[in-house]
């Protein structure tokens, strides 16, 4: 069994019991369900920056274990808003990443400019209205734990309640996989291998010439140099997703300028 088979077959088991405790049609009644979002796509697009980056909230990672000991996003917050990052991604998965849907309202309290990004392992339609309610902008859809319907219908869900979706691949079959659907908004390239947790930029430069004009590129996972985002932005990439190497440095302020220079 592959980590993602675990964290899909506990995200099951932990999904039914949030709708047992916390019934659908409540959903709508959480702060954020009937507010505006953001759109992180446009941010991507029009920032002055060669690459926009998406800055990473997490606690913990299968791969890496506990990465901070004092996670508190609220404070991280305020440095990534300090470096004008184009949006945030806050983990709430609990069992593998030591997430949280609060983390995600708490830092949605601080700001109604800057999209946020539910990072989960979505595979249930209730798990979107969630994403809402706690006021997220964006959600992901990551094609290897779904089926192509299963990911078809919980694309289009999303974009009824307003949300925008960013479309995670890890190879060239899961790239055929949503492109059989409809051309994706955005597609995120995960540099991740998942049977070796091994990443490798590698993986962006080989997929890109097969993803549509139209769809916007992120590169995930395993950036941590300068180099690597110039080498990104030169063959097309609009936007970086960096957890690890922010929530490590010692100033996450000036690790990002770092990366993708100030604003
Ligand atoms: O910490 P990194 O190597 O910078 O990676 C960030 C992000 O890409 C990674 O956390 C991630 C990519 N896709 C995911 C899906 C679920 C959980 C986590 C992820």
């Amino acid at each position: 069994m592959t980590i993602l088979d675990q964290i899909v077959a506990k995200k099951k088991s932990e999904v039914a019991e949030r709708k047992r405790q916390f019934p659908k049609n409540h959903l709508k009644d959480l702060p954020f369900y009937h507010e505006p979002t953001v759109s992180i796509k446009q941010k991507l697009i029009t920032t002055s920056r060669k690459v926009g980056i998406i800055a990473e909230m997490k606690k913990a990672s299968p791969s890496k274990g506990v990465l901070l000991e004092k996670y508190e996003p609220e404070q991280l917050f305020e440095l990534y808003q300090k470096a004008e990052v184009e949006g945030i991604s806050i983990l709430t998965d609990q069992p593998f990443f030591q997430g949280n849907l609060i983390h995600l309202m708490q830092v949605r309290g601080l700001t109604n400019s800057i999209p946020l990004l539910r990072k989960d392992f979505i595979i249930d339609p209730y798990q979107i209205d969630e994403a809402k309610g706690y006021g997220a902008s964006v959600i992901l859809l990551i094609a290897a734990i779904l089926e192509e319907q299963q990911y078809q219908e919980l694309y289009l869900q999303a974009k009824e309640l307003g949300l925008e979706v960013l479309t995670e691949v890890h190879d060239e079959l899961d790239l055929e996989k949503v492109l059989r659907s409809f051309t994706p908004e955005m597609i995120g390239i995960n540099n991740r291998n998942l049977k070796t947790f091994q990443t490798s930029i590698d993986q962006t430069v080989k997929m890109i010439a097969n993803i549509p004009k139209d769809t916007i590129v992120i590169s995930e996972s395993g950036i941590h140099r300068k180099e690597q985002v110039d080498q990104l932005a030169e063959i097309g990439v609009r936007g970086i997703l960096v957890g690890e190497s922010i929530v490590r440095s010692k100033n996450p302020q000036e690790m990002i300028e770092g990366l993708v220079g100030k604003k």
